[in-house]
């Protein structure tokens, strides 16, 4: 049970681009007037996450109540990082009622979930539950198993979880630690996919775990927040294929920023992207960029091979119109290729 006096929070996990931060905003825009704040985690050196949340002005959570921490995976930074940026949101003189986490697309729940355990937050917070948000496209297209029969059939024969695809293991870690599935990108799936891909997730989740399936998040926060498990008293019970490091380094990911010039419209910039997304192994790219004599910014979301844009608002009057992108992939992707093909 949730204690009275403890302030709830919810952790949304999920890989990269399945939808967290559409979550949030939903969540944020829907909040029904009860005080909300947000912390929000980002693999790579440059918030973006932070920046599309307060970018949408939504009055329940003002800016100062939208922490960012970019200084890596949230998992691997809580005592630096997420244990004092909490303290500080609970110490604000009208502390908020409910805090949201979003984590990095690559962090693993459970050391977070952990961390509520410690003695400086453990009376002041618990987790009200982990919500994971799974890209049910990515799914039916395979992007996590190669062979999700023969991965099944492996786990039945060996209870070790092990099958050594980086993707797969940060995937499965984020379902097997969840509350509350959030089957997303509902538009992008057929009903045969989508059958396949709620079997698949089953197959991961306790029975007990909801699958709730939606569009672009659209999911109500009645249904996400007073979840009221606790969490951190059951994160023994909560498998990782991780449990056995001491460490956990996100070497099988990595992370490069590309500035860009101000280019004469979108759709010359999108194709490039859409381009080097193609030849290259691109998980995730996002970022804004400069249109010459637009007023507005451009936001360049990419999951995969799918490419988003829209302009998102205008520039104010005193900001850099600082025009980058960020890229993520597994390591050894081709930094240098994948700049000069969109530079070009
Ligand atoms: N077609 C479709 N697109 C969606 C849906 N939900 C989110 N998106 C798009 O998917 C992209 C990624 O969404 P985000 O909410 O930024 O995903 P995220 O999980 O926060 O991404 P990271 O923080 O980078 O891991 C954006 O372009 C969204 O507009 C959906 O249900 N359908």
């Amino acid at each position: 049970m949730t204690s009275l006096t403890k302030v709830p929070c919810t952790i949304v996990t999920g890989f990269l681009g399945a939808g967290k931060t559409t979550l949030v905003r939903h969540v944020l825009e829907n909040a029904g007037g009860r005080r909300l704040a947000v912390i929000v985690n980002e693999f790579g050196d440059v918030g973006i996450d932070g920046e599309i949340l307060k970018s949408c002005g939504i009055e329940s959570c003002p800016e100062d109540r939208i922490v960012e921490l970019s200084n890596g995976c949230i998992c691997c930074t809580v005592a630096d990082d997420f244990v004092p940026a909490l303290k500080r949101l609970l110490d604000h003189p009208a502390p908020p009622e409910h805090i949201v986490i979003e984590t990095s697309g690559l962090a693993l729940p459970k050391p977070l979930v952990q961390a509520f355990n410690w003695p400086e937050i453990a009376s002041r917070v618990t987790v009200d539950g982990v919500v994971a948000v799974v890209d049910g496209a990515a799914v039916a297209a395979g992007r996590f198993a190669d062979d999700p029969d023969a991965v099944s059939r492996r786990r039945a024969e060996d209870v070790s979880l092990d099958h050594e695809n980086p993707l797969e293991e940060v995937y499965e870690d984020q379902l097997l630690c969840a509350d509350l599935v959030v089957l997303n990108k509902a538009d992008l799936m057929s009903s045969e996919e989508r059958g396949r891909v709620i079997s698949e997730i089953g197959r991961v989740v306790s029975g007990s775990v909801k699958i709730v399936e939606v569009e672009h998040c659209r999911v109500s926060p009645k249904v996400l927040l007073g979840l009221g498990v606790a969490t951190e008293s059951d994160v023994a019970n909560r498998v990782s294929h991780h449990d056995n490091e001491a460490e956990h380094d996100h070497d099988d990911f990595e992370s490069f920023v590309i500035d860009l010039r101000g280019f004469e419209t979108p759709q010359i910039l999108i194709q490039k992207i859409a381009e080097a997304a193609a030849k290259h192994d691109i998980l995730r790219v996002k970022g804004f960029a400069e249109i010459l004599d637009k007023p507005m910014r451009l936001l360049i979301q990419g999951v995969g091979s799918r490419i988003q844009h829209r302009f998102d608002r205008a520039w104010h009057k005193d900001e850099e119109r600082l025009s980058r992108l960020v890229v993520i992939g597994q390591k050894g992707l081709d930094a240098k290729a994948i700049r000069n093909l969109i530079l070009g």
